[in-house]
């Protein structure tokens, strides 16, 4: 099944003007739900703009029907064992957090606390049915990635760590280590939480927003069922995205922008996913920014619901069609849609030590979950000789990847610590790690000797051991390794030396992070944003070259020649008649390429400049932006000129619409080949439903350079267009 995408325009606010209004909800036919975007051409109000999604919402839409009809049906597949991902997307003040959380007024409530009434809802009928033979338990864990770093909402922000939790991938999952996962029992528990929570999220007023969210928020529910033996347990997470801004007309101050370009980049990041996946890539950038890799989009299973929030104004224009054409690319994205497994219970071990308790942060985590302490006699020894008047804190010596867990199971651990009276808990049980930045690992016992070895390793072995992992990383690092390190991992058995440790360990983190703001002060960051400008500008979508000029500006703060782009590009994408904008004649394209070719020289520059400044940070980023613009240049240099031979092969076979042939063309796949015959059904009247020549084929989705001159070279020889 694919992603599901439903557009929602918010309504008016008080200051803003019905003469504003350019974006409007329509429907196929009479009398059927709206599918259907409208909005009109930037430069040319007399031409508008299609777009179509799974349901389109228009501005009276209350919070209620949205719910009703979007997320409501999939409380079913929930409770069946499937994940379901809920996620809001749109420019700044668009209405995400209004979707996502609503207000506090029963009607304006939004789609989480919705979501968890249903599920409590569901709950207790599921119980009553099967007269208590099936319980239902729900678990909430709430974070926030802020300037690309995990914290806990449902702790204090004094409790955290400079460098925020770690990511770490566990059964295909990417899971946040040591985060904290709390029993809720009904809605008012919830309620509370919430509340309590989201004060903890960083929102600060904007131009553009009273209340503008700076991080991304992330709710996961998390669901186990239990009856008899076995234990299915599923998750519903509802992300409520920061919007992207145009610091232009946010008058942000140094802090915000900060904040602006993290955002910025990850919503970057996410739209580079969205489009390698739709092209059929084989690498997807997720790793790039933290948010993708916690959303998968594509990789998890269940279901996934986009909600693309947006503005109806006119001032909103250019970044409402950027979110649009992300957003309907996002429509192809294919989820599997399986059910989590159901598992059997694993029995907590009766010399557990543990009694539940500590809510607080420990540097060094007490672990959960009993089946993750380690066996051996030694562990024995030292169980029995704790002190049990305490909350044990069995601390998790080592993750031992080689050896399998007794039970291999997603679910088991989770199961068994839902038995514990603790009032929270962290999630992973399975691993114990601190959280230290993803990309240092430390392997300080073993568990097969674990009791008696680690006993012997003193504070300052540890900490010498540590020191030169970390070194090693940084080395590494420096060595321009592209492999991301694992995560840190720390084994310490013995209370009695954590907190020197600890200390050690957290002035360690911090010069890690250090080293990475170093590493990556951003000018790297800056110059992938030009690179996609010069890419979006080779193919002819100004929008998103304008887009990423502009996410590319926080990096140059002043910078001339960047400010000049971006003023040309505005000037002729909102003001000038014969300027070129994406989807437009190809008369303007080709006025356009003539544009930007003598614009070409300029852009080198700009480039060069920045490569000569800071070559170790940039690394290959410019050779390979210079190269892949001569290649582009070369195929693609005379488009209007009728195609060759091969050229005119190419776009019989696809203008045939015939899924079969276009398939059998190099580089094509069952599923390109039915976007493309999808693609070519919808266009527009003026094109015949043709694409008249390589030059338009390459504005088609999916279809970039390297894959036409793909396609021509399997028909034989190389291309010359
Ligand atoms: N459907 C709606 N009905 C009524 N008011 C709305 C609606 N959608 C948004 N608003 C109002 O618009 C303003 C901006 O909305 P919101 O804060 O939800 O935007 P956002 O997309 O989350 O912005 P940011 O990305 O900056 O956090 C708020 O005052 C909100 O109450």
């Amino acid at each position: 099944m694919s992603v599901r995408v439903v557009a929602r325009i918010r309504p008016l606010l008080d200051q803003e003007l019905d003469k504003d209004i350019i974006v409007h909800g329509e429907s196929t036919e009479e009398g059927k739900p709206a599918t259907i975007v409208k909005i009109p051409n930037p430069k040319n109000g007399s031409e508008e703009f299609s777009f179509t999604f799974n349901s389109v919402y228009d501005r009276d839409t209350s919070q209620e029907m949205l719910f009703t009809a979007e997320v409501a049906p999939h409380l079913k597949s929930l409770f069946q064992g499937l994940d379901v991902t809920i996620f809001a997307y749109g420019v700044t003040g668009t209405g995400k957090t209004h979707t996502m959380r609503g207000g506090l007024k029963l009607a304006e409530r939004g789609v989480i606390p919705r979501l968890l009434s249903g599920v409590f809802r569901r709950s207790k009928k599921i119980m009553k049915d099967t007269d208590g033979e099936t319980t239902v338990h729900v678990d909430l864990s709430y974070y926030e990635i802020y300037n690309d770093k995990v914290f806990d909402l449902l702790e204090s922000p004094d409790k955290r760590l400079p460098a925020g939790l770690p990511l770490r991938e566990k059964d295909g999952k990417t899971i946040v280590v040591g985060l904290t996962e709390r029993p809720c029992q009904d809605l008012r528990d919830f309620e509370k939480m919430y509340i309590e929570a989201n004060n903890n999220r960083i929102t600060a007023a904007t131009k553009l927003n009273a209340h503008s969210s700076r991080s991304h928020a992330i709710l996961k529910v998390k669901l186990t069922q239990t009856t008899g033996d076995t234990v299915r347990v599923s998750t519903a997470s509802a992300i409520d995205l920061a919007g992207s801004e145009d610091n232009r007309r946010t008058e942000n101050n140094k802090e915000r922008l900060i904040e602006s370009a993290a955002i910025n980049k990850s919503l970057f990041v996410l739209s580079q996913c969205v489009d390698a996946i739709s092209r059929g890539d084989k690498r997807i950038p997720y790793r790039e920014s933290k948010m993708t890799r916690i959303l998968s989009l594509g990789q998890n299973n269940g279901i996934t619901i986009m909600i693309l929030n947006l503005s109806p104004l006119r001032s909103y224009h250019l970044d409402t069609l950027s979110s649009l054409n992300v957003s309907s690319r996002a429509k192809r994205i294919e989820v599997r849609e399986i059910e989590n497994e159901v598992v059997f219970k694993q029995v907590p071990r009766a010399s557990s030590t543990l009694s539940g308790g500590a809510a607080q942060r420990q540097p060094l985590r007490p672990l959960a979950n009993v089946h993750n302490v380690h066996s051996g006699a030694a562990a024995a020894a030292a169980a029995k000789a704790a002190d049990t008047s305490r909350p044990a804190k069995a601390f998790s010596v080592f993750v031992d990847r080689a050896k399998p867990a007794p039970v291999a199971r997603p679910a088991a651990a989770n199961t068994s610590q839902m038995r514990m009276p603790s009032s929270t808990r962290r999630s992973n049980g399975a691993e114990l790690a601190i959280p230290r930045p993803a990309g240092a690992v430390s392997k300080i016992a073993r568990p097969g000797n674990a009791g008696a070895k680690t006993m012997s390793i003193s504070a300052a072995d540890i900490e010498a051991m540590v020191e030169k992992k970390v070194s090693e990383i940084l080395a590494s690092r420096a060595a321009e390794q592209p492999e991301p390190a694992p995560a840190l991992t720390v084994a310490v058995q013995s209370e009695g030396i954590n907190e020197a440790v600890q200390r050690r360990l957290d002035a360690l983190e911090r010069r890690i992070e250090e080293e990475n703001r170093r590493g990556e002060d951003g000018r790297s960051d800056g110059l992938k944003c030009l690179l996609a400008a010069r890419q979006a500008k080779e193919r002819g979508d100004d929008v998103g070259a304008l887009a990423m000029y502009e996410m590319a500006l926080p990096f140059f703060p002043g910078q001339a020649k960047l400010m000049g782009k971006i003023e040309r590009l505005r000037a002729k994408l909102g003001v000038s008649e014969e300027a070129d904008v994406r989807a437009t004649s190809e008369h303007q394209r080709a006025e356009g390429r003539k544009r930007r070719a003598a614009q070409a020289d300029d852009d080198d520059d700009y480039a060069a400049d920045e490569a000569d400044d800071d070559e170790s940070v940039v690394g290959g980023s410019t050779p390979r932006l210079k190269t892949r613009k001569r290649r582009a240049m070369v195929v693609f240099e005379d488009e209007g000129a009728p195609a060759t031979p091969r050229g005119k092969q190419l776009l019989d076979i696809i203008n045939s619409r015939d899924a079969m042939r276009i398939k059998g063309l190099s580089g094509f796949g069952p599923k390109k080949a039915r976007d493309l015959v999808e693609y070519l059904e919808m266009l527009p009247e003026g094109e015949a439903g043709q694409i008249a020549s390589l030059g338009r084929l390459r504005l088609v989705p999916g279809m970039g350079g390297k894959a036409i001159e793909r396609a021509c070279e399997g028909i034989g020889g190389s291309i010359a267009v």
